[in-house]
């Protein structure tokens, strides 16, 4: 009977299942919305029970769609949204409360009171991460301290707590198996990168009793095996990993120094930095990749808040493109943005600037300005914030960058990749999956099982679709970059007026 990997990429406003044959080719696909919650004003909650049923819905259309049962499901792999945190009872499996997303913020007062009594440091050192309310650990605490009951129902060891991994995790063994992987575990606060372990000096900080926290496991080896009723037989949960990590491995960055930047409506880049973690000068996140048969990979981070999503404004906020992919042929009928530079700093400025006050700015208009040359000076700016981190990345790494490796919507955009390439000096290229989040976790679970027997083996299936070289003469790109810098300084000088 011919096996397949089926991949579960539960994100942050869909959930996806994928299912991959051997030569790592996509069979079928099939994916659902789930409703997001705002409660309040900077508050983003799911519902975990919601995140589960379309999760587990989509996990049996997509194998049923290819006329699969779960007899031709060698293994599944598990990634997802980060940080995201739910708690629930392990006796009745109940939330006691909504799932808190990455993105809220509603603990921001509360972590800026840890910075001012001077945490930082010891966080940095211990986890890799600044503090910020986008972490796990801040999240539970709140949820602790503002349920009714719940504090005493976790001290009592009624209550666990798990990044959305574990949940499913959860609900696919009907409670059997409380666990987590390395990468997961890592976007807490409360796990100490170096040590590799729950960390206890953290876990008194934050107030969360031990006996909540999932066991943590590499991110490729057979956890247990599913028990629900979307599946007759048993399958082998053998892959787990943060979709961001997963990307990296999917786009088989296994060497030091090799980076990928997934351009979704932000965008995310990481580094391979190998077997040590960096602590970061340069407002980086120090990460874990992977951790495969014992060995830990670290990487650096850096976030761009807004990437593709100037696309979305340029079509519904401006009004001057009808669809995204409009951008393209509007910003090439300029030859360049003729001294224009946009930077979008709609919700701040992330990595490696951390400017919470700067707003989007467009610099260097004149009367002969056109909405074409806002359309590429809006593109030109999510190339010019990658090379930002890169640079950063590079410093803190003493590497030298040589490839990019790119995926998410906005990199179909060929006049951007081009322009990125340029830009970094280095080439950039585009695999035939950009689906790579998915692909890296059918990874971690087909090596887990012996669908694949090595990583050698994988790497010589990953296929490039496109690269684009960099432009040999540098001296209108090095023209570009200096006004750019320029841009760069004149808005962090408007934020201090
Ligand atoms: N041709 C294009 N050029 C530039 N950006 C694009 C293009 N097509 C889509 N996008 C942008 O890509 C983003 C969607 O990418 P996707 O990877 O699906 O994002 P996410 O996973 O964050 O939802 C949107 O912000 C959209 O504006
Ligand atoms: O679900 P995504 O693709 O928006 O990714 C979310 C990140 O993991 C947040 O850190």
């Amino acid at each position: 009977m011919e096996q397949y990997i089926l991949s579960l990429d539960q994100g942050t406003t869909s959930s996806r299942a994928i299912v991959f044959d051997k030569k790592g080719s996509i069979v079928s696909i099939a994916q659902k919305e789930f409703k997001q919650y705002f409660p309040k004003s900077g508050w983003v909650e799911h519902d975990p029970e919601e995140i589960w049923s379309t999760q587990a819905g989509v996990a049996a259309e997509a194998t049923v769609k290819h006329g699969l049962n779960g007899k031709n499901i060698a293994a599944i792999g598990i990634t997802n949204q980060r940080e995201t945190v739910v708690v629930w009872d392990r006796n009745t499996s109940k939330p006691v409360y909504n799932a808190i997303v990455w993105q809220d913020k509603r603990t921001a007062d509360y972590c800026e009171s840890l910075k001012e009594e001077g945490k930082g440091k010891m966080i940095r050192e211990k986890t890799g991460l600044v503090i910020d309310s986008y972490f796990s650990a801040s999240k539970v605490k709140w949820i602790l301290d503002n349920v009714e009951g719940a504090r005493e129902r976790a001290e009592a060891g009624d209550l666990v707590l798990g990044t959305i991994d574990t949940w499913i995790i959860w609900k696919f063994t009907k409670g059997e198996l409380h666990v987590t992987d390395v990468t997961n575990a890592c976007r807490t606060q409360l796990f100490n990168i170096n040590t590799m372990d729950w960390d206890d000096d953290l876990l008194q900080l934050f107030d969360i009793p031990e006996s909540m926290l999932p066991q943590v496991k590499d991110s490729s080896e057979v956890y247990g095996n599913s028990k629900t009723t979307v599946f007759a037989s048993k399958i082998p949960i053998a892959g787990i990993a943060g979709d961001q990590m997963a990307a990296l491995f999917g786009q088989m960055c296994t060497k030091k120094g090799m980076v990928k930047n997934t351009y979704g409506t932000g965008c995310f880049m990481l580094m391979n930095i190998g077997d040590k973690p960096i602590i970061s000068e340069h407002n980086l996140l120090t990460t874990v990749a992977w951790r495969i048969k014992g060995k830990t990979v670290y990487a650096l981070e850096g976030s761009i808040f807004i990437g593709g999503a100037v696309v979305q404004w340029l079509r519904d906020g401006l009004g001057i493109i009808k669809r995204s992919r409009d951008v393209e042929p509007l910003g090439e009928s300029v030859d360049s943005t003729e001294g224009v530079y946009f930077i979008p700093a709609f919700a701040g400025l992330g990595a490696p600037y951390w400017n919470q006050k700067a707003k989007g700015v467009i610099f260097g208009m004149t009367r002969g300005t056109t909405d074409a040359h806002i359309a590429r000076a809006s593109i030109e700016s999510i190339a010019y914030q990658t090379m930002d981190i890169l640079t950063s990345m590079q410093a803190d790494s003493g590497l030298q960058i040589k490839e990019l490796r790119v995926d998410g919507g906005a990199s179909v955009n060929d006049t951007l990749m081009q322009f990125q390439a340029d830009i970094l000096d280095s080439v950039t290229i585009r695999p035939k999956i950009t689906e790579t989040t998915a692909l890296g976790a059918a990874y971690l679970a087909g090596l887990a099982v012996g669908f694949w027997e090595s990583e050698e083996q994988i790497g010589e299936m990953w296929q490039e679709e496109k690269r684009f070289e960099p432009e040999e003469d540098r001296s209108k790109v090095t023209e570009g970059i200096k006004g750019w810098y320029r841009a760069i300084k004149a808005l962090e000088y408007w934020t201090t007026l």
